[in-house]
């Protein structure tokens, strides 16, 4: 899957929020935690790991909006270390059930946090493309996805979210 353009969208969408609440600073940081805060709450909707209830995953959209969430933290994060010539989706074989997922991609994060390196970049996409793969989301939806929360996220700002 083709990166580029989303990474232009996401360029834009980060210079408009950058300008319209003042930021000058490097903000990888908070950007990182944002990641892992949004991943928790894609497996928190999921509800992979609740073996002490019932109730079943939120419906496909309330899922991808949740997954796409977490795409624009982890394009961010590659735009401000340079990382934004990554052109197709990396992908791997990776095997295990949602739960494992969610635990590596949380490591992967991690990682990527303290190496801020090209080769961990690219291990969370692939972990990322293992989640996609396990809910079921075709590249197209995931796109579609991504567009629709990125217009949002500028009428949020326009609204003084
Ligand atoms: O610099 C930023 C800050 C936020 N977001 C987007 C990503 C998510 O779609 C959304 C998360 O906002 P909350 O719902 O968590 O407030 O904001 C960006 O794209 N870039």
């Amino acid at each position: 899957m083709e990166l580029t353009g989303l990474f232009e969208m996401q360029k834009r969408l980060d210079a408009y929020i950058e300008e319209n609440n003042g930021v000058e600073r490097d903000v990888f940081r908070e950007k990182l935690l944002a990641l892992t805060v949004e991943l928790a709450e894609l497996a928190n909707e999921t509800r992979c790991f609740k073996f002490w209830s019932q109730k079943g995953p939120s419906p496909k959209p309330v899922l991808i909006e949740e997954y796409v969430d977490s795409i624009h933290f982890l394009l961010s994060l590659g735009i401000l270390r340079d990382m934004e010539d990554l052109q197709e989706w990396p992908k791997g074989k990776m095997a295990g059930d949602l739960t494992d997922m969610f635990i590596r991609t949380q490591r992967a994060v991690l990682d990527f946090g303290e190496r801020q390196d090209r080769a961990s970049y690219e291990a969370i996409w692939v972990h990322y493309g293992a989640i996609a793969e396990l809910l079921g989301f075709t590249p197209d939806e995931m796109i579609r996805a991504y567009r629709e929360k990125n217009d949002e996220n500028y009428a949020r700002q326009q609204r003084g979210y």
